[in-house]
């Protein structure tokens, strides 16, 4: 880990309609470095997407400065991937024409990135399927090649696995594991699971709410592969939770 990937200085966020205004995101500062994930933890509606959309450049209406790498973010582009909740896949291309997007499979260097990544994302077999011949999993899959195909900088995550069930969430997390000791992208990893953000991330960056700020960052220096039975990991786990329940309004929301 050498440059910085990405820089947030005094980033401030204020939604403003004719008679309201909301200040959403306050005096935010981060830096993270190439090959780092880190995982994004905080109360509902803290303002995580809302970060992340900023970082995407999806969302031009803040101040404060966004770099990637030395560049300023001020559109979508290939360097920033985005991963949603829900997979978002065109349900009348197969999988490998939802990874290619709108490069031609004809090309032998498009058909050779998209088989690599069919098997670094476990589906091969499945090329030709459509997504609705897929489970939720293999889908979210699907949609993590289709974000690599291009080469990200940085793979924006926003609650990948929420809506997935406790075994496939937990084997998505192995594969994104092996994608990121793989190809070492630089990871920004939202999630409401303290589990999940200790799992995954050299660096929990835990949110506070109203306007939402940084609380705390807590590194995670655990080998991988990690066990969430050992007592390091439990450890760092009951670290963020006490983070958590110091946020006013969240004590309900996180069991131990
Ligand atoms: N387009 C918008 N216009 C006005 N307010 C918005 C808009 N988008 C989000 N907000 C407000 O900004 C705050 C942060 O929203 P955001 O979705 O970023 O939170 P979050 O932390 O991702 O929440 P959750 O964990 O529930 O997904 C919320 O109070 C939300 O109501």
């Amino acid at each position: 880990m050498s440059s910085a990937a990405l820089t947030i200085r005094q980033l401030n966020k204020t939604f403003r309609s004719n008679e309201t205004a909301t200040h959403v995101l306050d005096n935010i500062e981060m830096s993270v470095q190439e090959g780092e994930f880190i995982s994004i933890i905080g109360p509902s509606g803290c303002g995580k997407s809302t970060l992340l959309k900023i970082v995407a450049g999806l969302d031009l209406e803040y101040t404060g400065t966004v770099l990637l790498g030395d560049r300023r973010v001020e559109r979508p582009s290939k360097e920033k991937g985005f991963i949603f909740q829900e997979h978002r896949l065109f349900p009348w291309l197969t999988v490998e024409r939802n990874i290619a997007g709108e490069q031609s499979l004809k090309k032998p260097e498009v058909r050779r990135k998209v088989d690599e990544l069919i098997s670094l994302v476990k589906l091969q077999g499945f090329e030709r399927s459509y997504p609705k011949q897929l489970s939720g999993g293999m889908s979210q899959r699907v949609a993590i090649a289709r974000a690599l195909l291009r080469s990200p900088e940085v793979l924006l995550l926003d609650e990948p696995f929420g809506a997935l069930d406790a075994f496939t969430r937990s084997h998505m997390q192995e594969v994104l594991l092996d994608i990121w000791r793989h190809n070492r992208t630089t990871m920004l990893f939202v999630t409401h699971d303290i589990d999940e953000a200790v799992f995954l991330a050299n660096r929990v960056v835990v949110l506070d709410a109203r306007p939402g700020r940084i609380k705390t960052i807590i590194p995670i220096d655990l080998p991988h592969p990690r066990k969430r039975t050992g007592s390091s990991f439990q450890e760092l786990r009951k670290a963020v939770l006490h983070a958590l329940e110091k946020l006013e309004e969240t004590k309900d929301s996180y069991e131990i």
